[in-house]
């Protein structure tokens, strides 16, 4: 087995138990399995950049971080990053910010990556790249001379190709994913994006999942990350979720309860989901005070305004939603603020009746299968997803629907109050047999296996 090395800006600790993802969970199993290396930043700011690299070994997991410079951490990860990338491609073009010090700071910061990691790959080795903060990456490394089999996966969203060209130097930036062998996406829809923007904005050709531009074909795939099952199921019947299951049921007093769970981030539809949850209040005056709805929101990239802006907002509507029909003795919305570690999560999500996740748009969406995975088989709650979370594709017996339409949301908040039990059962095994055979393990060795293959495309193409 080759030696992996995975570089992404957050690099996790395994010992770190219950906060972890699914994909820390994943990607630490393969790195442990193949004495291989986690590469990122450490989250620390630095006053000079030193390009010194502190390794770490957590739980049998290598990793080696770099702090970076205040200056390189707002314009490339509150900047570039997550004023740029991050809005255009959930397809916010009104809320995209384009400043050339921030273009500049991404690529400083990723040739700080490529000087980190270059000294560290050795021939055999398997490089795979995550997410937006690091696209140009890979084409930094064959810079450097790397030959090695470079994957990408892109963790969030690809727009459409008439939003993508608002971004300046936009064809520049697409261009450097040719420098990887497989570039992966959660869905059809952003894969066909990619292709689209690639055959019409840049003239390349599109065979199969052969993507060529100027003589580079690389393996554009669609790839769906999972959670990991069984340990979800597991952590669901734990202690620490039994617990958390029964403070939070005692406190419901027999309401169902309504979940959500969602960092505070304007793509996720926060603000649409409270109005829909007022609507279904509005439309249902006798079933008041027999819901609640338990938002669990914590902020996330508190230094961007867009941010700030959406947490004043969702503020200020929970507010006025609980000013308008609360009673002494019933608050129809808990908005908390905190985040939980995860095997809590699952007794949260255990106790609801209902899991409400409906993001405007989101790449994946791995809160939406917790949810199912953590429900009693014998009782089973039910999922009302958004049909614009990349997970929709893969979870079609959820109640699917448009996030924006509050009346659409009201409905579905009644039909699965209502929704018989056999209905549950059903809809719940046919989710449940997709999240657990696709997932985590097999979103990694799918992966990797293209990126196996694809060497054999790529070496007739540098001979
Ligand atoms: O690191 P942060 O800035 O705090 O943000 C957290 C992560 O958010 C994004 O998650 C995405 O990846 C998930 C797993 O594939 C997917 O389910 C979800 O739809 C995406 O939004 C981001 O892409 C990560 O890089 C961040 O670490
Ligand atoms: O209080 C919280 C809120 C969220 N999460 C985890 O954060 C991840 C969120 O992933 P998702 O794909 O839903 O959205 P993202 O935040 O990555 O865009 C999920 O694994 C959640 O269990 C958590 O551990 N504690």
């Amino acid at each position: 087995m080759s030696r992996l090395i995975v570089i992404s800006n957050r690099v996790s600790r395994p010992s770190k138990g219950g906060e972890q993802g699914g994909l820390a969970v994943a990607l630490a199993a393969a790195l442990r399995q193949s004495r291989g290396i986690w590469v990122g930043w450490s989250g620390n700011v630095t006053e000079k950049f030193t390009g010194q690299i502190a390794f770490n070994e957590d739980d049998g997991v290598k990793t080696a971080t770099i702090d970076l410079e205040e200056q390189d951490v707002d314009e490339y990860y509150n900047g570039y990053a997550n004023k740029t990338l991050w809005p255009l491609f959930h397809f916010r073009i009104d809320i995209a910010e384009y400043a050339r010090d921030f273009e500049g700071g991404y690529n400083r910061v990723n040739q700080r990556f490529a000087d980190t990691v270059s000294p560290l790959v050795e021939p055999d080795d398997v490089l795979w790249v995550h997410d937006y903060h690091m696209i140009p990456l890979g084409q930094m490394l064959r810079r450097k001379g790397h030959r090695n089999r470079i994957g990408f996966f892109l963790h969030i969203p690809w727009p459409p190709t008439r939003l993508l060209v608002s971004l300046p130097h936009h064809s520049k930036l697409v261009e450097t994913l040719f420098a990887y062998d497989v570039v992966g996406f959660h869905t059809e829809e952003w894969l066909e994006s990619f292709r689209h923007y690639v055959e019409k904005e840049m003239g390349g050709s599109v065979d199969g999942d052969h993507v060529t531009l100027g003589g580079r074909t690389i393996q554009a795939i669609a790839c769906p990350i999972g959670i990991d099952a069984p340990e979800f199921i597991a952590a669901s019947k734990g202690e620490a979720a039994a617990k958390m299951q029964e403070q939070v049921r005692k406190s419901l007093q027999d309401r169902a309860m309504i979940v959500g769970v969602d960092r505070l981030d304007y793509s996720k539809g926060l603000e649409e989901r409270f109005n829909g949850y007022a609507r279904f209040l509005k439309d249902n005056p006798d079933i008041h005070r027999q819901v609640v709805l338990v938002q669990i929101a914590p902020p996330s990239r508190g230094e961007v305004e867009s941010y700030q802006e959406i947490r004043a907002t969702l503020d200020a509507l929970a507010g006025r939603i609980n000013g308008e029909y609360s009673d002494v003795d019933w608050t129809p919305i808990r908005y908390v603020n905190q985040g939980y570690p995860r095997d809590q999560l699952a007794g949260i999500y255990r106790a609801a009746r209902i899991g409400l996740v409906t993001p405007l748009r989101d790449g994946m969406n791995l809160v939406a299968k917790e949810y199912v995975a953590a429900q009693d088989p014998e009782d089973p709650g039910v999922l009302i997803l958004s049909r614009f979370a990349g997970a929709a594709t893969q979870l079609k017996d959820a109640l699917l629907i448009n996030p924006y339409s509050p009346e659409e949301m009201s409905d579905a908040i009644g039909k699965a109050l209502r929704m018989p039990l056999e209905e549950r059962k059903r809809r719940w095994q046919a989710m449940m047999q997709i999240i657990e055979e696709q997932d985590v393990s097999w979103w990694r060795s799918a992966f990797a296996m293209r990126l196996e293959d694809a060497h054999k495309v790529r070496e007739p193409q540098e001979a």
